[in-house]
């Protein structure tokens, strides 16, 4: 039986130091690295990553949607990425971002999160914008299964705010996730399944995180402008479960497995550096 996804998290944050690299592999970063743009060449982007990341890096995060855009092919290439990366010791995020009503959410769950699925990682990215009740499916099941999911409260785009800033009786609508998602991982330790989305680059949230007992992925470093000093003004000193997220400021130093190595683990560095957990 697989430990809860809180205790591997922290392990792996401990053992690896606090950061997530996004695999995504842009057309512009598969053409930088002298790849085609088919599935073959996907696969190269993808196998790089793993070998020069997986050994070293905590959370490694693919981003499905440059996978599904070469159809089944480079869905299969996520397969084969989950499936290595997990097996080289880095803890899979995949970023789907789903959202649905709650029977078809069941399903959802079933694809990312139920054992043997072939798209089975660690933990999935869910919207909850169909209410947070939508997501119970895929709590239960993260529950039994030692996964994990990641709920977007306030993300590092600037759209974002227009909804999730919006006050929906006394609390804006990102600070009614943060206290479901509390809810959610009460009395769970050391952290409970149910992590929060809240982007590097949005600034002052308003939001009280001190009852959420989850972690937190902050995306937005590097390419959208997130630098570490901005993570300070989003979080404060309270950074103890924040994990960093970057994608392309790391992917641009490919396709050379040492040096991409190298700047990631460089940026791994300074978020220790600077905001120690
Ligand atoms: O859930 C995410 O990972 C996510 C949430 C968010 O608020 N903002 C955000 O950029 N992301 C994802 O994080 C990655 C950011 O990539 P870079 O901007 O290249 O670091 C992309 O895969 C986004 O889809």
């Amino acid at each position: 039986m697989r430990a809860p996804f809180g205790a591997r998290l922290t392990t792996a944050v401990s053992l690896r130091g606090p950061l997530c690299v996004g695999v995504d592999p842009h057309p512009a970063l598969l053409a930088d690295w002298g790849l085609p743009a088919t599935a073959a060449g996907l696969e190269r982007f993808a196998m790089t990553c793993v070998e020069a990341m997986a050994g070293e890096i905590a959370v490694l995060k693919p981003q499905s949607a440059f996978f599904e855009a070469y159809g089944s092919a480079g869905v299969a290439v996520l397969e084969r990425l989950i499936a290595a990366a997990r097996q080289a010791g880095a803890l899979v995020l995949l970023d789907v971002k789903r959202g649905d009503i709650g029977s078809t959410m069941a399903a959802y769950a079933q694809a990312y999160l139920a054992e043997g699925s072939p798209l089975a990682a660690d933990a999935v990215t869910v919207s909850p914008y169909l209410g947070f009740g939508s997501l119970d499916p895929v709590i239960e099941l993260a529950q039994q299964t030692g996964r994990g999911l990641f709920v977007l409260a306030m993300t590092s785009n600037p759209e974002g705010a227009a909804v999730q800033r919006a006050v929906s009786g006394e609390r804006t609508v990102a600070q009614t996730i943060v206290d479901e998602a509390a809810a959610r991982n009460a009395g769970r330790s050391p952290l409970g399944p149910v992590g929060l989305v809240i982007g590097a680059t949005v600034g002052r949230t308003g939001l009280d995180l001190s009852a959420h007992n989850g972690a937190i992925l902050a995306p937005g470093l590097g390419a959208q402008g997130g630098t570490l000093a901005d993570l300070r003004a989003v979080f404060g000193e309270n950074l103890r479960f924040v994990l960093p997220s970057s994608s392309r400021e790391v992917l641009r130093h490919g396709p050379d497995v040492a040096t991409l190595r190298g700047a990631a683990l460089r940026a791994r560095d300074a978020v220790a550096l600077a905001h120690p957990h």
